[in-house]
């Protein structure tokens, strides 16, 4: 059966506030969702949420699907949904006093699941996002768009099936937009699923637009009277349908 990536009735609340509630989609293998909606709707919120560093309010997540016998070998009956998925947020993910090379070969081993298929080789990638001649530099010497590259090269270097992406392109000049779109097209299409908030049209006719709902209304959701589930009922990592 295909991976499949479901949200059905997501909401969420920062601190007091209500930020969205309602949000469903779902996302099969090829799929790109690009999240949009104005400043503080909820974006970044949604993306930790599904790679599950933040609690849900209400909702349920569910990664189903899955072939452990292909090369990909995805199994979500005995991997988390956080092994799943690759979360590249607004920071970097990277140790500015280690290479390049180091901080890439670190998420390699850390973010490979043993039995899975590996990314790209760590030259590679680096070749891929126009670093490799500064893969001996510490990635504190880099230029912010170049240590933004050295980050988008951590989703190379192991393969996971699901990129959560939270302005990937932020920093980056035009040129290096045009690779982010192709790095999204060429996940897609080797049976990945990308969610990515981003504020720039990046050049990918197969996606789909996820708008978020911003905030609701008190009178909308029952004033004070409102109950909402407990966040203990969002469906845990790699919880089957
Ligand atoms: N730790 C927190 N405590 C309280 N409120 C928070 C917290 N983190 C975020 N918020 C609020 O939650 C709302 C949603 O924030 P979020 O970062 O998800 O929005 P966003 O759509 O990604 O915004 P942007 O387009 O500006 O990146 C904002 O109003 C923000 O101020």
């Amino acid at each position: 059966m295909p991976l499949c990536l479901s949200v059905e009735g997501l909401a969420a609340r920062r601190g007091d506030t209500l930020i969205f509630r309602d949000v469903s989609f779902s996302a099969g293998e090829g799929a790109v969702v690009i999240v949009t909606g104005a400043n503080g709707s909820g974006k970044s919120t949604l993306l930790r949420i599904v790679a599950g560093l933040l609690r849900a309010e209400a909702g349920s997540i569910r990664v189903a699907g899955g072939d452990p016998q292909r090369p990909d070998a995805v199994d979500t009956r005995t991997e988390t949904r956080r092994d799943l998925c690759h979360y590249l947020g607004h920071r970097n993910g990277l140790k500015t006093e280690l290479t390049v090379f180091d901080n890439l070969a670190f998420w390699r081993s850390f973010a490979t699941a043993p039995s899975r298929r590996h990314g790209l080789e760590i030259e590679a990638a680096l070749e891929e996002v126009g670093l490799l001649a500064l893969a001996d530099l510490p990635v504190g010497v880099l230029s912010a768009g170049q240590q933004r590259r050295a980050a988008l090269a951590r989703l190379l270097v192991a393969w996971r099936p699901i990129w959560l992406l939270d302005e990937p392109t932020a920093a980056l000049d035009a040129a290096s937009d045009a690779m982010v779109s192709r790095m999204i097209a060429r996940h897609a299409a080797s049976a990945g699923i990308v969610l990515a908030a981003t504020h720039l049209p990046l050049d990918l006719p197969q996606a789909r637009a996820l708008a978020m709902p911003g905030p609701p209304r008190r009178e909308d959701v029952g004033g004070d009277d409102v109950v909402w589930l407990d966040a203990g009922q969002v469906d845990g990592p790699g919880a089957a349908p």
